[in-house]
């Protein structure tokens, strides 16, 4: 029997990502393999430029490979076609943006069923209950009839985290989700994370620049120049700090 030490949610295999051809050839992931634990709050850093954003797409199924394999849960969708991709995005993955990108003629309510609706269904008793539950927890009960405009920038980002958690996917990708709040409201956005995480055992990956970011979630990947340069458990901010200006010196 094969023994797994940890659990992964999504893995990359050698994945490598080319953009442009001859001078201009960029490798935005040079041989990455890298899995995301599930049940747990992953942040991955790195240097702009370093191929963050390239993973998450590549992992997310909204860009492909140059080479390597990725896969969701058991399922490879490493040559998998768009629309199946978008199903399957729409099933099993989670989205929050550093622009909420929430649906502004919807109320919170509206927004948060929006993944029901592009899918054509309607939420079972369960699943009601278990949006009632989030609702709750993250303190929007008042809110359900507002439109985004109407409220503040982390009362936006928790409605982002009800939707993106609604319809309880395997991974919920985050993407420098507190990159336009101040930084209280950005921190309670991350103990939101952290407890989705700790709570429900929800599998998180976050993209983000911010050391403070980082230092919430339990487990840290290092990118830098495409590769993987480290991964850590939990740290304080101050040690991804200066973790982070040591590998910007060695660039
Ligand atoms: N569509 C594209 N065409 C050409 N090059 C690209 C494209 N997308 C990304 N790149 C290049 O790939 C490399 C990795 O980019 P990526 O956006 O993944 O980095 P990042 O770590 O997310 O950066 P940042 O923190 O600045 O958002 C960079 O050199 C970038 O210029």
């Amino acid at each position: 029997m094969e023994l797994t030490l940890t659990e992964t949610v999504a893995r990359v295999e050698a994945a490598t990502k080319t953009y442009g051809t001859g001078a201009g050839r960029v490798n935005a992931l040079d041989g990455v393999t890298l899995g995301i634990p599930a049940g747990r709050f992953t942040a991955v850093m790195g240097p702009s430029g370093s191929g963050k954003s390239t993973l998450m797409h590549v992992m997310a199924g909204l860009d492909s490979v140059s080479g390597g394999r990725v896969f969701l849960g058991d399922t490879e969708i490493t040559h998998m076609g768009d629309a199946e991709l978008t199903l399957l995005r729409r099933r099993r993955i989670g989205f929050v943006f550093q622009s909420f990108n929430l649906v502004p003629t919807l109320d919170v309510r509206g927004n948060i069923l929006l993944p029901f609706e592009l899918d054509g269904r309607r939420p079972t008793r369960e699943q009601s209950e278990w949006i009632d539950h989030l609702v709750d927890t993250l303190g929007l009960g008042g809110r359900l009839t507002h439109r985004p405009h109407e409220l503040s920038g982390g009362q936006q980002q928790r409605a982002a985290i009800v939707r993106a958690l609604a319809t309880r996917p395997d991974l919920v990708f985050a993407d420098e989700p507190t990159g336009n709040l101040d930084s209280r409201t950005g921190r309670e956005v991350l103990g939101v994370l952290q407890e989705a995480a700790r709570t429900f055992g929800q599998s998180i990956a976050m993209v983000t620049h911010d050391p403070v970011a980082a230092s919430y979630a339990d487990h840290i990947v290092f990118l830098a120049d495409g590769r993987v340069a480290a991964e850590r458990a939990q740290s304080p901010a101050e040690e991804i700090s200066s973790f982070m200006l040591g590998m910007e010196a060695h660039a």
